[in-house]
């Protein structure tokens, strides 16, 4: 195990666990990591980012004032990009993407909170990537990957975020100079949000209406520079700031941005998938018209592994704190327990367990298929471009708002001490709960999904092909049903009859509504619960589908106990999600009362099979102390000593005496006041 250099002497509760486990830890890490090989490779380059100790803070980052706290971040961004960059070039043969989420992870020890840099390299240059021309890639790239200009991405405003095309930013061609004119008609129309906005970036990818010979051409997208290079002094025309104190990322200069019919040149709207001429002739290729979203759909993709990650993190600390935490006597003149001895503590953790595992799959399954959708789209086929909208909503939908609750129970099995901001805990949940609500708010991009399944629900029906992932469709519409086997295969199989069975339900109801007289988007919105629920069934069947063939896939030449020890995960995380849907497999598959016992009975057996290698489990995330911030979920398990010296470093503990003892406390008690 790659561990903090500084570690004290392993906590004897961890040895014994460690010595409990009974299948190769290093295995499941290679599992985890995508193979041998790419473990050496994030190992290497956590190795050069942080053997130095660069990201250590002189003063802890939470007793920093706001204004200290953005500038910390701001020289740790500069020098984990330099350390970075030289990393890099001795790693040039690996794509750009699998070094993306190794820096994610690696950054992590730099950052309790977020990156200033986070939209720099997270959203503007993939979308330089996606969306620019050849010759505008050769233009910006270099500067771009070189950090000679800093930039994001501001697309959501103060008055509209889900809805992009209400953006109100306009865009309008003057073909006498040959440029756009920006402007902010509105207080509504300010752009709000974007990360390092604030203070941070001179340039940013701002999406606006365009408006060429007289005509609105809805949403597009223009690299625009705010900041002088020389000075990072407005530019005139732009006012742009912060835009606040937030629940989390604080360090990361959120912003706001408007313009006062401010100009740039015709060059600078992204012309991969339209153009705009130097007459201003509007050119729309004939293509998918929603490639000007792209990167959100990348960005999606991402999240799912981003958040896999952060759960793997918040476990980490949640299983290895209790394992050591003693508490409470079920049985008299015995010694306390470990907590993680208690069955519900087993029912709070595993889970979180078993997700990180299945989402860590489900993301690596979804990067291929949005690569290959990539390489169709590159000879001109759009035709899976669909799917993969609909897959990469509902899979970021659901992935961030399971580990957001999933996070939040690991802070409520470390009891209070998992509240104390050194556990680490609260700062890996209020990065997360964000992830649910940005690049798009969980149930807008479940109604998405939703769309996509009714349609295949109706293709289906009619007896037309439809997309991979809802071939289940098709059995559901003949008729087909599957008895209730209890069997792992039953069990996705019945997740997918669920799946099927409410959209049908919503078919249904819309049906029916619009036979009543209703239009189909009254009817529609009146169905978005349901609908919601549809495809939050869809994609825990896809989730599930997924997770149970990528480990047979991938541990087929595994030793045995890592076999075992997978297997027993996939199929906790399929009977939690069973006992969690018994309304719905009572609605729509043949279980019985009986089964549903069973169902729990097999649930509590594997919780008592896990328990022994429960420590193994985490341990294989290999995730260094550094990364983990946390005095409960360090490696050496000395969660006390860690706790102490924690509570010394609290600017109050620097003095025996504050001094409102004198201005207020005495005057008080001495009734001078
Ligand atoms: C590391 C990085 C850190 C990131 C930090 C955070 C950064 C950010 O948050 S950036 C801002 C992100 N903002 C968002 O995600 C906004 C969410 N909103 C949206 O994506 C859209 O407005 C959306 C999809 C809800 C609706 O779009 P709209 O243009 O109104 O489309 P809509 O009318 O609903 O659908 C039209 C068709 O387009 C399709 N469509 C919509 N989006 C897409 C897409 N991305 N790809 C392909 N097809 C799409 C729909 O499926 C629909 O197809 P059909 O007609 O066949 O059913
Ligand atoms: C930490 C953080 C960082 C961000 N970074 C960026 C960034 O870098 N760049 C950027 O451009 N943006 C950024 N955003 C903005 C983010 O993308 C938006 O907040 C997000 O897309 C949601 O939009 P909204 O805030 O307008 O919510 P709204 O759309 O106002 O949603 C509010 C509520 O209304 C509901 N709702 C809205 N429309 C419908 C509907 N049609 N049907 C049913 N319910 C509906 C939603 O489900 C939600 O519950 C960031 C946000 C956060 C929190």
């Amino acid at each position: 195990m790659s561990q903090n250099k500084t570690i004290m002497e392993v906590n004897q509760e961890l040895v014994k666990e460690r010595a409990k486990c009974n299948f190769n830890v290093l295995e499941v890490t290679h599992i985890l990591d995508g193979g041998e090989k790419n473990t050496l490779h994030r190992k290497k380059i956590e190795s050069i980012a942080l053997d130095e100790g660069a990201y250590k803070d002189p003063i802890p980052e939470e007793y920093l004032s706001p204004k200290e706290k953005y500038e910390n971040a701001v020289r740790k961004s500069c020098l984990f990009c330099k350390i970075v960059k030289n990393a890099l070039t001795e790693f040039t043969g690996l794509e750009h993407f699998s070094n993306f989420f190794v820096l994610r992870r690696t950054a992590d020890a730099f950052f309790k909170e977020i990156s200033p840099f986070l939209l720099h390299l997270g959203m503007f240059l993939p979308t330089i990537l996606g969306q620019c021309t050849t010759e505008q890639q050769a233009y910006w790239l270099p500067r771009v990957l070189d950090i000679q200009i800093i930039g994001t991405y501001a697309q959501t405003e103060l008055g509209h975020g889900t809805f992009i095309r209400g953006l109100e930013t306009t865009a309008t061609y003057d073909p006498e100079t040959e440029e756009f004119v920006l402007h902010s008609p509105t207080l509504t129309s300010y752009k709000w949000w974007a990360g390092g906005l604030g203070k941070t970036v001179n340039y940013c990818i701002v999406v606006a209406q365009l408006y060429t010979k007289g005509v609105c051409h809805g949403t597009h997208l223009f690299i625009v520079q705010i900041r002088d290079e020389e000075t990072h002094m407005p530019l005139p025309g732009i006012k742009v700031g912060e835009i606040g104190a937030k629940m989390g990322f604080n360090t990361a200069d959120n912003g706001y941005l408007a313009f006062d019919h401010y100009r740039i040149p015709r060059q600078n709207m992204m012309m991969k998938n339209a153009q705009v001429l130097k007459d201003g002739t509007y050119v729309k290729p004939d293509s998918h018209g929603k490639l000007t979203y792209g990167t959100m759909v990348l960005v999606r993709v991402i999240l799912v592994n981003e958040v896999a990650f952060n759960l793997a993190k918040a476990c980490t600390i949640a299983t290895r704190y209790s394992a050591v935490r003693r508490q409470s006597q079920p049985k008299p003149n015995e010694p306390e327990p470990q907590i993680l001895d208690y069955t519900t503590q087993q029912h709070k953790l595993f889970i979180c367990i078993a997700t990180a595992h299945a989402l860590q799959l489900a993301s690596a399954w979804l990067w291929k298929t949005f690569n290959a959708v990539m390489s169709d789209m590159k000879k001109g086929n759009t035709d899976s471009l669909p799917e993969l909208h609909a897959l990469s909503s509902c899979l970021k939908a659901l992935s961030t708002s399971d580990v957001t609750s999933l996070i939040e129970q690991c802070r409520y099995s470390c009891g209070g001490h998992g509240y104390m901001l050194c556990s680490g805990l609260p700062n890996i949940y209020s990065f997360v709960t964000a992830t649910r609500t940005y690049e798009g708010d969980y149930t807008i991009l479940l109604l998405q999904t939703a769309r996509f399944l009714v349609k295949a629900y109706e293709q289906a029906e009619a007896g037309t092909p439809v997309t991979p992932t809802v071939l289940y469709l098709i059995e559901f519409v003949s008729g087909k049903r599957t008895p209730w086997d209890g069997s792992p295969e039953g069990i996705i199989k019945s997740f997918q009859e669920i799946a099927a069975g409410n959209i049908s339900s919503c078919v249904k109801s819309i049906r029916n509504r619009m036979s009543s007289g209703l239009s189909f988007e009254d009817a529609w919105e009146l169905t978005t619960i349901q609908l919601v629920g549809a495809a939050e069934a869809h994609c825990r069947a896809v989730i599930s589908d997924t997770y149970k063939k990528e480990i047979a896939r991938i541990t087929a030449s595994s030793s045995t106990n890592v076999k075992i020890v997978m297997e027993q995960l996939v199929n906790l995380y399929l009977h939690y999600w069973a006992l969690n849907r018994t309304g719905d497999l009572l609605r729509y598959s043949s279980i019985s009362g009986e089964d549903v016992a069973n169902l729990q009975m097999k649930y509590e057996e594997l919780l008592t099979l896990i328990r022994p290698n429960a420590v193994g489990l985490v341990d294989a995330f290999d995730l260094r102390d550094e990364i983990l911030h946390s005095a409960l979920g360090s490696y050496d398990g000395q969660v006390y000593k860690r706790l102490f010296a924690e509570a010394l470093k609290s600017p109050l503990n620097q003095e025996p005496v504050n001094e409102t003892f004198h201005k207020y406390l005495k005057p008080t008690m001495q009734g001078k006041l």
